[in-house]
């Protein structure tokens, strides 16, 4: 079990006192309750492999060259059909960008946490920060986390007025031209254009998520962020070197080896109907750590609520349903059962 101390930061006043900057979020002292609720299944026993993502170069959609650009295309549709997640590397996305907006998430996280939960840090509206479960009801319903999660529409601002802003609008604004490359080319493999996803996928209905994974003491016990499957278009992920994120298939569990200078990309829920389930959302999951601390940020492609998701292809898996109805839904099942049921509620 932690000791307060892992909660605490010690940080030596200028006045020689020794004040005590408590950044982390009061996670131990909050689910203490269900540590005595102990699962008879832990996750620190199975056995998970390192998994090597199809890893595309994205450079070749770009390509003089017909075949390369063809070559890379059938990359992305296949690796979202078969695996639902992919690397890519030559993304046209600077490291500067990267660097700054890791800077801004440290600076974020590193703030007294009474700050974070009560102040409006930055502009965005003021329930963005979050973190841990509080629909846990057990242990492996609890994520060991606090993240930002941020509305884009509220970044459209006309006078940009701190550094974290600035580099938030910044990136997802290159984020999302980077979605709209991958939207095209896996709208293409459907035989259809993009131009439905992206008319209903504005910059200021997509989402950032800015996340960090205190070290936590159960790490058998507790997941980093339970497993689930993303209720959106697409996701862009940008991880840190410490490992974490594991992704189902065939079945079993697989670590996806971090790699800083990749991009992870993963089919959400309502590609998966869109596409008439040809790509795939998989269930995904982060490992808690018992030593050090994780960052990521998320870019998650979505739609407004009333946009409507339907495959034309005949059958069809999935009955009609609005992004509205699809979050209605999904919020009611973890708040009456702890977890997530998804697309498994809208079959045909
Ligand atoms: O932190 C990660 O690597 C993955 C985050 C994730 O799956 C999510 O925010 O939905
Ligand atoms: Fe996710």
């Amino acid at each position: 079990m932690g000791s307060k101390g892992e909660e605490q930061h010690i940080k030596a006043g200028t006045d020689g006192r020794t004040s005590v900057m408590d950044f982390n979020p009061p996670l131990i002292a909050t689910y203490q309750r269900l540590f005595h609720c102990l699962p008879t299944y832990s996750h620190a026993a199975e056995a998970v492999e390192e998994c090597d993502l199809p890893l595309i170069d994205l450079s070749g959609l770009l390509s003089r060259c017909e075949l390369e650009a063809e070559q890379c295309k059938q990359d992305i549709i296949g690796a979202a059909t078969e695996w639902g997640f992919f690397q890519i590397v030559n993304h046209g996305i600077s490291n500067s960008i990267f660097a700054r907006l890791r800077a801004e998430q440290l600076k974020l996280f590193r703030q007294p946490f009474h700050k974070k939960a009560n102040e409006k840090l930055i502009e965005f509206s003021s329930d963005s920060y979050r973190w841990g479960t509080p629909t846990a009801a057990c242990l492996n319903q609890l994520s060991w986390l606090e993240s930002y999660h941020i509305p884009l529409s509220s970044t459209s601002k006309p006078q940009p007025t701190s550094a974290s802003w600035c580099v938030i609008e910044e990136f997802s604004s290159a984020m999302s031209q980077l979605a709209d490359q991958l939207i095209d080319t896996l709208a293409e493999g459907l035989g259809c254009e993009g131009t439905y996803i992206k008319e209903n996928c504005k910059r200021n209905t997509c989402y950032l998520r800015l996340n960090r994974y205190p070290p936590c003491p159960l790490p058998g016990e507790v997941f980093g962020l339970v497993p689930h499957t993303d209720s959106d278009f697409l996701t862009i992920v940008c991880q840190d070197k410490v490992t974490g994120l594991q992704l189902k298939k065939g079945g079993r569990w697989f670590t996806v080896k971090p790699n800083p200078n990749t991009l992870i990309v993963n089919v959400g829920d309502l590609f998966q109907a869109w596409s008439n389930g040809l790509y795939k959302s998989v269930e995904h999951r982060v490992m808690s750590n018992p030593h050090e601390e994780r960052f990521s940020v998320a870019y998650f492609v979505c739609p407004s609520n009333e946009t409507i998701i339907q495959s034309n292809v005949q059958p069809a898996v999935y009955g009609k349903f609005s992004f509205g109805e699809y979050r209605r839904q999904v919020q009611q099942d973890v708040r009456l059962t702890g977890q997530k049921v998804g697309l498994a509620r809208f079959l045909a």
